[in-house]
């Protein structure tokens, strides 16, 4: 592949309105739009760490610096010939999954836009339309949160996933099962907020008939989520706890979960985002894909991926104006019916970039050739 030139920018872009987890609260998204040059096309991706490590160890900043320090130099020292040499490429360098993921599925892209078909196609998807939800934040109260469900629920999403922590819980799942139904696709999110000693309360949102509980217990944990799991009929479904392959063969093995969120950047890309799809395909565990609070590059990533076919359940990728009053992208992220978004047939992600919207957030730039690095 050619490959001759790497930018990176940061952006930072208010939020519409706050979005809140057990463990923050958001006000804007800090990332970078990371692009790769060559033979005349333009591949993009965006990061998705936060600013501070509080979902995972990674930030802005650290993936700033292992882009610029390590994994663009080594993309330009090597002979790329397929995409799913980078994520080999970058192997023996521990962790950093995001910033590693960010330069990968911009190389993707790329490598899709210079075979002349779209990521979905290069990637093995054979979906023309996905099934989306969308996640509902921690609000000031409950009535908040029916006002989103419902807001949401007419516009036809087709999973409702609400964040849940200690003290606002099982009132707010109540709440929306007497109000919209038992029918409501519903599940909860946790971000670890809890552990084994609230069984008893994990117990109690078992009568729900929530569609998953999605990582209840630690970040680093599948062993307390196995027993977990042997005390709950609702499904629990891993996040924070998948990294690796390894991990999902540990998990699986062990009984931890029964369904899991992929989610490209905390897993290191495309390449190995699909590798797990793969194996949890051939032990019939269903996956979705997760959201990080994408703007529209990543947000035609996740749509590309969610195009193969073991993505069953609706992940979080809903439509841009979800969050964003403006994109980045053109045409922004829209339902091509209620609850459904098209995987674009166009080149590469199938969005192009509107520079003069990426200028008006950008808050640096820094651009990498290899002439200048190996001078
Ligand atoms: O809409 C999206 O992009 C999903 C948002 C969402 O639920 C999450 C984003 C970022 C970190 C977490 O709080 C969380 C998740 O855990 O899935
Ligand atoms: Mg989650």
């Amino acid at each position: 592949m050619k490959i001759e030139q790497v930018k990176l920018q940061q952006l930072q872009v208010p939020l519409k309105a706050p979005f809140e987890t057990s463990f923050r609260r958001m006000v804007d998204k800090d990332f970078i739009l990371v692009s790769v040059h060559g033979g005349g096309e333009v591949g993009y991706a965006e990061s998705v760490a936060m600013t501070i490590p509080v979902y995972n160890e990674e930030t802005t900043e650290t993936i700033w610096y292992m882009l610029e320090t390590f994994l663009i130099p080594q993309l330009f020292a090597s002979k790329i010939t397929h995409p799913d040499n980078v994520s080999e490429l970058f192997a023996p360098l521990r962790r950093n999954h995001m910033a590693k993921a960010a330069l990968e599925m911009a190389v993707w892209d790329l490598y899709a836009k210079q075979q002349g078909m779209s990521l979905a196609h290069a990637l093995g998807g054979q979906k023309k339309t996905i099934d989306v939800g969308v996640s509902i934040g921690i609000e000031p109260s409950v009535d908040h949160v029916l006002q989103n469900v419902e807001r949401f629920l007419a516009e036809g999403y087709k999973k409702i996933k609400v964040k849940i922590k200690p003290g606002f819980d099982l009132e707010v799942i109540k709440a929306i099962r007497e109000r919209f139904g038992a029918d409501v696709p519903l599940m909860a999110d946790a971000n670890s907020a809890y552990s084994l000693s609230d069984l008893p309360l994990l117990k109690e949102l078992d009568q729900y008939d929530l569609i998953m509980i999605e990582q209840p217990l630690a970040h680093d944990d599948i062993i307390d989520h196995a027993k977990l799991q042997r005390e709950l009929k609702t499904p629990i479904c891993l996040d924070e706890s998948i990294h690796t392959i390894v991990d999902v063969e540990k998990a699986i093995e062990l009984g931890s979960c029964k369904i899991i969120n992929i989610k490209v950047g905390r897993v290191g890309g495309l390449t190995e985002a699909k590798k797990m799809h793969d194996l949890c395909q051939k032990h019939g565990i269903p996956v979705w894909c997760g959201g990080m609070l994408e703007m529209g590059v990543g947000r035609a990533h996740n749509i590309a991926l969610t195009s193969l076919d073991n993505f069953t359940i609706p992940g979080d990728t809903s439509a841009s104006d979800r969050y964003w009053l403006e994109e980045i992208v053109e045409p922004e992220v829209k339902l091509a019916a209620p609850g459904m978004l098209a995987v674009p047939t166009g080149l590469g992600i199938g969005y192009s970039v509107n520079e003069e919207k990426v200028k008006k957030f950008q808050v640096r730039e820094a651009s990498f050739h290899p002439a200048t690095l190996f001078a």
